[in-house]
């Protein structure tokens, strides 16, 4: 469960008296998610969701993270929308966290997504990536090559503990992917998490995308290869192509992907694969025991990983064969 910070109902009233929200009626926290501690709100009108910012989320980037939400929705993007306080101020702070609070987007995160679910995953991030073009403020990767070197550094010694032969593989894939990582993509806003956790349906229509606290500025095509991995693979670590045609046919009904970005896909991949299994592998080895949150599986993206050092031609991924290399 992702409630790492308790608020008391004191603090909560106080801290509301700074929104014109109505009254509070009743609050939450609320199970899902790992990085933030978020509630549900209920007050005498809208329902409301408050984050308290945790240990991943570096207060300085907060601003762009919330004025990208605001961005994405004043240009066609169903997502939700923080509310500013009555000093105008965006966040605030609750039980010595950063906090704010956004509005609250209808809709249930799918448990088993199928084809036509991808399809509207890949247009929705198209979407995004077009409806980030004209934001302002820029966030480098902090989990690109550079990141995913600084994590490794403080995992590699126990990564035997989880699978032996670790240490060494990934040391090897790191440097694979350091000499051979793009340097030269169409680049712009990315989500960078968009798993199905962070998308919602009503019904099979997509209602809006969450989260976004790990958005940065990166390559496109980086995001295409992080929903491939969090979207075409099934329970058993295969990859399912007719998902993986779906998701890229919607993206390029939106937005097009040059023949660099197809190319680079399987790197892409790679590169995305190493980036969400040491973010696991680091939980994995740090979370304390008892702690309120549940631990995601390194190994189900070391699969991932695997997967894609096997491809050699972007078809493997459902692009037709007239336009993939
Ligand atoms: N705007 C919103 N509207 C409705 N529900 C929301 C909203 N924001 C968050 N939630 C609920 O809170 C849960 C966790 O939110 P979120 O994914 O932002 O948390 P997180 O800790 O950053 O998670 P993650 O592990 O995906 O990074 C969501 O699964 C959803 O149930
Ligand atoms: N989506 C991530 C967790 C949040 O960063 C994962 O599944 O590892």
């Amino acid at each position: 469960m992702a409630v790492y910070t308790d608020i008391s109902e004191d603090d909560l009233r106080a801290f509301l008296t700074q929104y014109d929200v109505g009254e509070l009626t009743s609050y939450k926290g609320i199970a899902e998610g790992v990085e933030n501690s978020n509630f549900l709100l209920h007050t005498t009108r809208e329902p409301l969701i408050l984050t308290l910012y945790e240990k991943r989320v570096e207060k300085a980037d907060l601003p762009f993270f919330l004025g990208l939400m605001q961005h994405l929705a004043a240009h066609g993007l169903s997502c939700p929308l923080p509310l500013p306080r009555s000093d105008g101020e965006l966040l605030g702070e609750l039980s010595g966290r950063p906090a704010a609070i956004i509005t609250f987007l209808e809709g249930m995160w799918l448990r088993k997504p199928e084809a036509r679910h991808c399809r509207e995953v890949g247009r929705a991030l198209a979407t995004m990536h077009v409806a980030g073009e004209g934001f302002q403020l820029k966030r480098p990767n902090a989990l690109s090559l550079e990141g995913w070197k600084g994590l490794w550094q403080k995992s590699a010694e126990r990564a035997d503990e989880v699978e032996p032969g670790l240490q060494e593989e990934i040391t090897e894939e790191l440097a694979f992917l350091e000499a051979h990582w793009p340097r030269d993509l169409p680049s712009g806003v990315i989500h960078a998490d968009l798993f199905p956790d962070n998308v919602f349906f009503l019904g099979d229509d997509l209602s809006g995308l969450i989260d976004f606290y790990f958005a940065c500025n990166d390559f496109y095509a980086y995001d295409v290869a992080i929903c491939l991995n969090a979207w075409c693979f099934e329970k058993d670590g295969s990859y399912n192509l007719t998902k993986g045609m779906a998701l890229l046919e919607g993206y390029r009904e939106v937005r097009p992907l040059s023949k660099e970005e197809m190319d680079a896909l399987a790197v892409l991949a790679r590169g995305s694969a190493l980036r969400f299994f040491l973010t696991r592998l680091y939980d994995w080895l740090t979370t304390p025991a008892g702690a309120l949150v549940v631990k995601k599986d390194p190994l189900e993206y070391l699969k991932k990983l695997r997967f894609h050092r096997a491809i050699v031609s972007s078809v493997e991924y459902g692009l037709a064969p007239d336009i993939a290399s």
